[in-house]
């Protein structure tokens, strides 16, 4: 991984046309964030827009969680990377499957996917369509647990009901928790499933042909590793003199050299192809 990419999030290595109207308007990019609690989804934002979204969150309890209700919570940043800004929001999803019943977390996730649809249909059709804000979710970051041997019931009925309506980024969280092999397994059953519900992932495109060798062996290579299994650190630590995020452990540190097929996604490269692949492509899907 070279310099060039550890330092910034990629939105401003957007192709030129699409790069001088957005450095002109900025973009509004909304990711939807599901998962249960404590799965690492508020670390790994940070870590992937290198902003701290969660300053005032509250942990809620046990007792807490087993009534509360799946809500929805908005943050909303500007972030500016060479003269180009992105208004970055995070639909949360507090309280995800920590209920007995999930069926109350679809629901919310998909209304409120549904009602961004109809807002900005409505805006659409109305007189003021120049300056429209685009509120509707681009993409679904969807967090599985590395304990289990694939997908749940419940991630393979809210996929069926969400993967027509948004882009899904199915992630394995935690990724450090698991072997070589143990992450190995757990994609192949996830890819498995997947094809046997016939679930639509988010597809990333084809990288341009310019781009030099180092950029498209990390993209297939990234390609190769899907769905990927995350590592999300907010800790930056000092390793032979050099600066890195990782996660400190008693028998070592994990940071991005794992990059490779099957091993933990590294942050930034990650953090790049989602922002970037998700920007370039606005909504991908047939709706
Ligand atoms: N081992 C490991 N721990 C992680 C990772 N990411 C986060 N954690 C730790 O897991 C705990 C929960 O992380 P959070 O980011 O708060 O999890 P969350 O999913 O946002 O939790 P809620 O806000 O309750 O929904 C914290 O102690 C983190 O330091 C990871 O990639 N690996």
């Amino acid at each position: 991984m070279s310099d060039r990419d550890r330092d910034y999030i990629g939105f401003a290595t957007l192709p030129d046309q699409v790069h001088r109207k957005s450095v002109k308007r900025g973009f509004d990019f909304t990711l939807m964030v599901v998962g249960e609690s404590g799965l690492g989804k508020s670390t790994l934002i940070n870590s992937l827009f290198l902003e701290d979204l969660y300053k005032n969150r509250k942990i809620p309890d046990v007792s807490e969680r087993i009534h509360k209700t799946t809500t929805i919570e908005k943050k909303t940043m500007e972030i500016e990377e060479r003269g180009v800004k992105l208004r970055l929001t995070v639909i949360d999803t507090p309280g995800f499957g920590d209920a007995v019943n999930c069926e109350d977390s679809w629901k919310v996730c998909i209304n409120y996917i549904d009602e961004q649809f109809r807002q900005y249909f409505t805006d659409e059709s109305g007189l003021n369509r120049r300056n429209i804000q685009d509120n509707r979710v681009h993409c679904c970051l969807y967090f599985i647990p590395p304990w289990g041997h694939s997908l749940r019931q419940m991630d393979l009925e809210l996929m069926k009901r969400l993967h027509r309506k948004v882009n899904i980024v199915v992630v394995i969280a935690k990724a450090d928790c698991l072997t070589t092999a143990e992450v190995a397994k757990l994609k192949k059953n996830i890819l498995s499933d997947i094809r046997e519900h016939e679930i639509q992932m988010y597809e990333f495109p084809e990288c341009d042909s310019d781009e030099d060798e180092e950029f498209k062996q990390q993209d297939r290579e990234l390609k190769a590793s899907i769905p990927f299994a995350v590592v999300g650190s907010n800790v930056t630590l000092e390793i032979a003199g050099k600066k890195i995020r990782g996660r400190q452990y008693p028998w070592g540190v994990v940071d991005d050299n794992l990059l490779q097929t099957n091993a933990p996604v590294c942050i930034p490269a990650y953090h790049i192809m989602l922002a970037f692949h998700a920007l370039r492509n606005g909504i991908w899907i047939d709706r």
